[in-house]
């Protein structure tokens, strides 16, 4: 299944990019990319989003595999006609994989990619979050989409 390489694409990428920086970088230097907006700065969060429930990692397993069986048994029943959405749910498989290795090996998550949206220093993340969130992005769209054709038919 085409979907399963793709999950596996972004695991691959996701840890290739966590590798390097912990291989070329100590936790805290920071490289500028671009002035003011994206700078690259080693960071480790033992948490999920903006570090919250710090060092639950038990609770992490068990949602992330809840999050990747749910994903898969999803991508199975798939109907053929839905791409996009079979696209979406390989980004967030790979996405919830790419942190599960980390918080199994590491029991923390390596990020990496630090932005300034506007003057807001948004929490520093990694590949794996990029295509967890572009991921759900891709079906909350879908579903409204969805949602509002039915709404037209009825
Ligand atoms: C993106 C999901 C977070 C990811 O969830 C995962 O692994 C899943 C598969 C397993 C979790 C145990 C369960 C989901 C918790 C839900 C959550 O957390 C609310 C999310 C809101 C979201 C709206 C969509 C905002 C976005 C935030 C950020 C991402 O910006 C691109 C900042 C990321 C930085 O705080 C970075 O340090 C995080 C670190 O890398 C660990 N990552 C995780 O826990």
């Amino acid at each position: 299944m085409i979907y399963f390489l793709i999950a596996l694409f972004i695991i691959a990428l996701d840890q290739l990019t966590k590798w390097l920086v912990v291989k070329n970088m100590q936790i805290g230097e920071s490289i500028t990319i671009i002035e003011n907006f994206l700078y690259i700065t080693s960071h480790r969060n033992p948490g999920a989003a903006w570090g919250i429930l710090a060092g639950q990692m038990t609770f992490f397993y068990i949602v992330t595999l809840i999050v990747v069986i749910g994903l898969i048994y999803y991508i199975m029943k798939l109907p053929k006609d839905q791409k996009i959405f079979g696209i979406a749910l390989s980004l967030m498989l790979g996405g919830a994989i790419g942190n599960f290795i980390d918080r199994l090996f590491r029991k923390e998550v390596v990020d990496f990619v630090n932005t300034y949206i506007f003057t807001y220093d948004f929490p520093i993340f990694n590949v794996a979050d990029s295509a967890l969130v572009v991921g759900v992005g891709i079906v909350l769209v879908l579903t409204l989409l969805e949602g509002k054709k039915e709404k037209e038919l009825s």
